[in-house]
């Protein structure tokens, strides 16, 4: 199954980790359609050192965006306790860090048998040799590309080999995972992540913090597909 519908060649996903908490709807009225998915980041204070949102806020957004794509990183430890009950809650995309559980195989699994497409994410400092052996079970990988835990930081331009890495590997071996990046990210690189491979970018506060949200996202969807290919990657 790919999550990239036909002839495109990058998604937008703005985090909701930058919307107003107060008022949510706004913010997200102020996309003004222009995303693709809403990336929504659920954070424990255990495995991040910060707190967000629960499986209550992804029914709601079910309920209030009956067609929206939710996208679920869960930087939780261990997520086996929380993917039943964010899949039944409504999460089109559940992803899961492949440093906060042994059972990541087993656990994917699982996602796919709840009726999600399965995600594993690595941190900045994690290489991809880690999920090297489960990544026949993922429909996305999503690549941090600040440590996790917190909006507005600065991208860190090292986690780029990775995507390199992935999409090498991919098209050896016949996989089809999406790449996915979050963190630091908005107008001024998105065309870099994406000539790099990256087939989603995440973006928060330069989408959230902007005077004009809908315009930001069609300057980074303009910018992203006038990018260059990137050699074997280029999506
Ligand atoms: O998961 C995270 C942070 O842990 C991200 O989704 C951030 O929300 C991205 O924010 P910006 O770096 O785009 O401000």
């Amino acid at each position: 199954m790919s999550l990239l519908p036909e002839g495109r060649r990058f998604l937008l996903a703005p985090s909701l980790l930058s919307a107003n908490p107060l008022s949510v709807e706004a913010s997200i009225a102020r996309l003004g359609g222009e995303e693709d998915w809403l990336h929504v980041d659920v954070m424990d204070g255990h495995f991040v050192p910060n707190l967000t949102y629960g499986p209550g806020f992804v029914r709601a957004l079910r309920a209030r965006y009956p067609d929206a794509f939710l996208d679920v990183h869960l930087m939780v430890q261990p997520p086996e306790d929380f993917v039943d009950s964010f899949a039944e809650a409504g999460a089109d995309l559940l992803t899961v860090h492949g440093e906060a559980t042994p059972h990541l195989h087993r656990l994917l699994g699982r996602i796919r048998e709840k009726g999600c497409a399965a995600g594993v994410s690595l941190n900045p400092g994690t290489p991809v040799e880690w999920i090297a052996p489960v990544l026949h079970l993922a429909d996305l990988v999503l690549l941090m590309s600040v440590n996790p835990g917190f909006g507005g930081q600065k991208f860190l331009p090292e986690v780029l080999e990775k995507v390199t890495a992935l999409c090498r590997r991919r098209a050896v071996r016949g996989e089809s995972f999406l790449v996915e990046m979050d963190g630091g990210l908005g107008p001024d690189n998105v065309d870099l992540v994406v000539s790099a491979g990256c087939q989603v970018v995440v973006a928060g506060s330069a989408v959230f913090g902007a005077p004009d949200p809908a315009e930001t996202l069609r300057r980074m969807r303009h910018s992203g597909e006038a990018s260059t290919h990137g050699g074997s990657c280029g999506a």
